[in-house]
């Protein structure tokens, strides 16, 4: 299958190859004005000007005249824990009567609500609503995805959460990694004996996972009250025998130290960075290790934003993801992501399209096949509506400014 485009106003992030971008490279966003765009068998095969488009091309019955409108890679959301069951709008309405993030996980609220209806909620249905939100926030542009287990917290859940997102992965054409997250929370029965759930998550969950390679990733929660430092290297070390690299949540809450534990494991990502000191800026600024900013989190439990600018003025390599969950960010809408992350974090729309494209890409490492406009990726598109400006895609936050989606040359919209 053969599709053409024409007359593209701006053709977006266009790349003869990737490359992880850091610091001031973040502000640079290549692009193409007056662009064509060639797609074949899936993948990108060719793009340039319009006046140099070889006149072979126009010969294409699959062609499309975009004038007006833009092309741009999809999102690519690199922390979600899109599989989970119900929802948890009551804790919603604690948090306006002024309850605090901890205080409610405290009170048997927060993971452990989920934990509780993921565990009698049976793998088909725990699939059917996860589907429905993975096509949703697909509608809205997401061409690539993580996805994390970590409401089942025991042996059953954490394998029957893992199950559903690999049967995601071989019934949707978006190209998805997954992250084993059962130290999300330390159960209840184990409150009174921590260390015995660590052993639970190192000698049961993380051998069966690696039997059925079940998971690409191990992620940890970092925090006071959750997973300590030392927890975590061990966690990551006992993951690392079975191949899963640490994607680490780490400084949400505090600056505990899990930032410079995730760079000195060598994790792909450390994600949130609500609170961070200037150590843990240090360490990510000489790092590969890549600080995923969650803002949508940040927004919706009134905490402070990531500080952005300070860390793009480090030189530290920075993504943008939506941590869709129940408790933190009950929406995966990545345009929404980027628009905040402007609006709030002071990102110019160049770094945060980039922090949310290619950047996004290298934090789940599927920056081969998506995350920008280059020859031999997949073609994962957004085609805007009509739009003034490639500023004016964070401006306009909470219009729907997409047309229409493509994922691997198909439309699925
Ligand atoms: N912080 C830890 N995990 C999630 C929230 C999970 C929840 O509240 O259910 C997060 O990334 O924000
Ligand atoms: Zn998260």
């Amino acid at each position: 299958m053969t599709t053409l485009f024409i007359n593209i106003k701006l053709l977006v992030n266009v790349r003869n190859d990737s490359k992880l971008l850091r610091g001031s490279d973040l502000q640079n966003l290549p692009c193409i004005e007056n662009a064509f765009l060639l797609i074949e068998d899936h993948v990108i095969a060719d793009f340039g000007f319009m006046h140099q488009i070889p006149p072979s091309y126009l010969k294409i019955p699959a062609t499309f005249e975009v004038t007006g409108k833009m092309i741009l890679p999809s999102w690519c959301d690199s922390h979600t824990h899109l599989v989970f069951a119900g929802s948890r709008e009551k804790e919603f309405i604690d948090k306006i009567k002024g309850l605090t993030y901890a205080e409610i996980a405290a009170k048997g609220g927060g993971i452990l609500n989920s934990a509780k209806k993921l565990n009698v909620t049976s793998e088909e249905d725990l699939f059917i609503q996860s589907y429905k939100r993975l096509q949703e926030v697909i509608k809205l542009g997401t061409g690539a995805i993580e996805i994390k287990s970590g409401y089942g917290l025991s042996v059953e859940g954490e394998l029957k959460m893992l199950r559903v997102i690999q049967r995601l992965k071989s019934t949707t054409r978006i190209p998805i990694k997954s992250t084993f997250l059962g130290a999300h929370a330390i159960p209840s029965e184990f409150l009174e004996n921590r260390e015995e759930y660590i052993q639970l998550i190192i000698e049961e969950m993380l051998p069966r996972i690696g039997q059925e390679k079940l998971a690409d990733y191990i992620d940890v929660f970092c925090e006071k009250g959750f997973f300590s430092t030392e927890d975590t290297q061990k966690l990551c070390k006992a993951g690392e025998q079975y191949g899963l690299k640490p994607k680490i949540h780490a400084n949400q809450l505090s600056a505990s130290g899990a930032v410079q534990v995730g760079v000195k494991m060598n994790a792909v990502s450390v994600d949130h960075l609500e609170v961070m000191d200037e150590e843990a800026t240090k360490a990510l600024s000489n790092a590969s290790t890549i600080g995923t900013l969650l803002p949508t989190a940040a927004f919706f439990l009134r905490m402070p934003y990531q500080p952005a600018r300070e860390l793009i003025n480090s030189g530290c390599a920075i993504a943008l993801a939506s941590d869709f969950n129940p408790g933190s960010s009950p929406s995966g809408n990545m345009n929404f992501v980027v628009a905040l992350s402007c609006i709030q974090m002071r990102m110019l729309p160049e770094e945060a399209i980039n922090a949310a494209t290619i950047n996004g890409a290298f934090a789940m490492e599927v920056q081969n096949i998506a995350g920008s406009i280059t020859k031999g990726k997949l073609a994962n598109l957004i085609l805007t509506q009509e739009i003034p400006s490639l500023d004016y895609i964070p401006y306009s936050f909470g219009h729907h400014l997409i047309e229409k989606v493509m994922l691997a040359g198909d439309w699925v919209n």
